[in-house]
């Protein structure tokens, strides 16, 4: 049996697409719970409101339940955005227990979505899906944040039929991602099947019924994990860095486990050498019964797991948000310092000599993205924590393969004059919030690059084409030679070298003509007039002699096996005869 005392608050990170309600659904979650709530028993902490087990049972209107349910209740994180479930990580993991992914359920799955389900799976986190935005469906009659299934089957038929038809549309996109998924209240085994929850941020229905789920999922899969030692040393991740009037630079962090006290010692990750300082001051926000005051916070001396605050310190100036904070003793601290070294450069990626340069807001999303671009096969010369700088831009400038010109940067700013940089110089920049759009804009770019290339090859480079002199048509012996002729295969242009059948150059192409008329090329299955400077007719070349476009050796070597999918049947036919020709003196000829 699980000691209740020792139980830490599970932790509970919001994801989704931007728009489809994450910022609504936690202000509901906060505000009906305070209407809840005797005595207004919500907390908020930094970048974290807590919401008591005894608030949330009394939401759900059965008192019966406090007895199920041993955790404390659910902290959940503010930070927005679905990149900070992989930026906020704890020893050996995401940060979040449990996680809501929210989609609109008229709208449907988008990219966000997408992608913080693939990150859950990644990380294993247990979590729920709501269908969100029911209130919109036409004819929905709201029953204020009554449960789900009450204001369901109060709902005419075909309402109720509208919604089951979207609700199996999220169910069909969750299962092309790899998960079985079913509406909640028909599941029993939430270990194999993903709970989806239609529901309305506005009107509060189905709310309760995320909050009973969630505390189901924390009761099932993770009281061992909850485990925490409360007079422990504390150990803590950088939820932000933040510049604060009047106390300089300060970090706003979660306490996952142990203890935290005002003059304790601390160690925390950043680019260079962990920096190892002291908490000048811990700090809340004060009750909302008090926000009137002058202050922001409140200072209090202690804390315990798990808990959202801010520290101020001397020297957290390079400190990196995602990382880990420790706290440390006279005996610990090597260590530590050690330990935490060892954790940020894990992440901070092996790069290639050669590569595009990459940065991201934080130390986890670095990583993800990393992750991103090496299944992909993409090289990295650079990775770094950051906004894009003036600098950035110099150093990728520099580089001279187009290709690695690059600079991808994820949820982070291009500073203004790295802008006005960026804007003078010849690379590319790719800046987004989603990592597989930024992949995808990447691939497509460096297609379009292939292609552009392959163009400026094609235009260039010499195609094969053979081509026979015609019976009765010599207009003229020598000084050019000027002879009937039909193309077998390829395209003929002027200005190229003709060779016979043994491969022997007999002269160079100095005008084409159809009906009298100069042109430039001649296609397949044309009769032309043709102008050969070089031979004499009756001696080099004879009537019904077949002859060939003289391709170059380097130029042969592209089109057989660089750009041989863009060439016509015949062309490919031409290159065949003509390679067959060359190689038969020669086998290793164009290889
Ligand atoms: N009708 C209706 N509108 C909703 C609901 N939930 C959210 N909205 C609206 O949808 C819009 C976006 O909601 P937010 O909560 O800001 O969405 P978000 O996902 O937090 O967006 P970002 O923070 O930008 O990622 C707002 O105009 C909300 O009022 C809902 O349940 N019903």
């Amino acid at each position: 049996m699980v000691d209740k005392k020792n139980l830490r608050t599970p932790i509970v990170s919001v994801m989704g697409h931007v728009d489809h309600g994450k910022t609504t659904l936690l202000d509901k979650i906060r505000g009906s719970s305070v209407a809840a709530g005797e005595a207004g028993a919500i907390t908020q902490h930094i970048g974290a409101t807590e919401v008591p087990i005894d608030v949330i049972v009394e939401k759900c209107g059965n008192p019966s339940l406090r007895e199920r349910f041993v955790v404390p209740g659910l902290l959940f994180i503010d930070t927005p955005g679905h990149h900070a479930f992989t930026s906020l990580r704890s020893r050996g993991g995401a940060l979040a227990d449990l996680a809501i992914v929210v989609v609109d359920i008229n709208e449907g799955f988008k990219p966000q979505t997408i992608e913080s389900l693939q990150i859950l799976k990644r990380f294993k986190t247990p979590f729920v899906v709501v269908a969100n935005k029911i209130d919109r469906i036409h004819g929905w009659n709201p029953v204020p944040n009554a449960s789900f299934l009450v204001s369901y089957n109060k709902q005419a038929e075909h309402v109720q039929q509208y919604l089951d038809n979207k609700f199996y549309e999220v169910i069909g996109e969750l299962f092309n991602i790899g998960f079985n998924a079913d509406r909640y209240d028909r599941i029993k085994d939430f270990q194999h099947t993903i709970g989806v929850i239609p529901i309305s941020g506005h009107t509060g229905e189905g709310i309760s019924d995320v909050l009973m789920v969630l505390l189901g999922l924390a009761q099932k899969f993770l009281e061992a994990n909850l485990q925490y030692d409360a007079s422990g040393p504390g150990v803590a991740t950088v939820l932000e860095v933040k510049e604060e009037r009047g106390l300089g630079t300060t970090v706003d962090l979660i306490l996952y486990d142990g203890m935290l006290q005002k003059g304790d010692t601390i160690v925390l990750g950043s680019l260079g050498e962990p920096i190892q300082t002291k908490v000048r001051a811990i700090l809340k926000p004060r009750p909302l019964s008090e926000i009137k005051s002058e202050e922001k916070f409140q200072q209090v001396d202690k804390v315990i797991a798990a808990v959202g605050i801010k520290i101020s310190a001397p020297n957290l100036d390079g400190a990196l948000a995602g990382t880990p904070l420790r706290v440390a003793t006279a005996e610990t601290i090597d260590k530590i310092v050690k330990d935490i070294k060892q954790e940020v450069d894990a992440v901070h990626i092996d790069t290639d000599t050669m590569g595009i340069t990459i940065k991201a807001d934080t130390i986890g999303s670095l990583e993800a993205l990393v992750n991103e671009l090496k299944k992909e096969e993409i090289a990295i010369r650079k990775a770094d924590v950051g906004d894009i700088t003036h600098r950035d831009i110099v150093e990728v400038s520099a580089i001279e393969e187009s290709q690695y010109s690059v600079l991808v940067g994820f949820n982070v700013k291009i500073l203004p004059d790295a802008k006005e940089k960026a804007q003078l110089s010849n690379i590319k920049l790719f800046v987004n919030d989603v990592i597989y759009r930024l992949i995808d804009d990447y691939k497509d770019w460096i297609e379009e690059q292939k292609e552009l290339s392959e163009k400026n090859i094609s235009e260039t480079i010499v195609k094969p084409a053979v081509f026979q002199i015609m019976r009765d048509c010599i207009f003229r012996q020598s000084k050019p030679a000027v002879v009937g002729v039909r193309i077998r295969s390829g395209i003929v242009r002027t200005n190229t070298e003709v060779t016979n059948s043994d491969g022997v150059v007999v002269g160079k192409i100095k005008g084409l003509q159809l009906r009298s008329e100069n042109i430039g090329t001649a296609r397949t299955g044309m009769e032309v007039a043709m102008a050969i400077e070089g031979p004499t007719v009756g001696r080099q070349i004879k009537e019904e002699d077949i002859l060939y476009v003289n391709v170059p050796e380097r130029h042969a070597k592209i089109l057989e096996h660089e750009i041989s999918d863009s060439l016509s049947a015949d062309e490919l036919e031409a290159l065949d005869v003509f390679l067959d020709i060359k190689r038969k003196d020669n086998p290793f000829w164009a290889k």
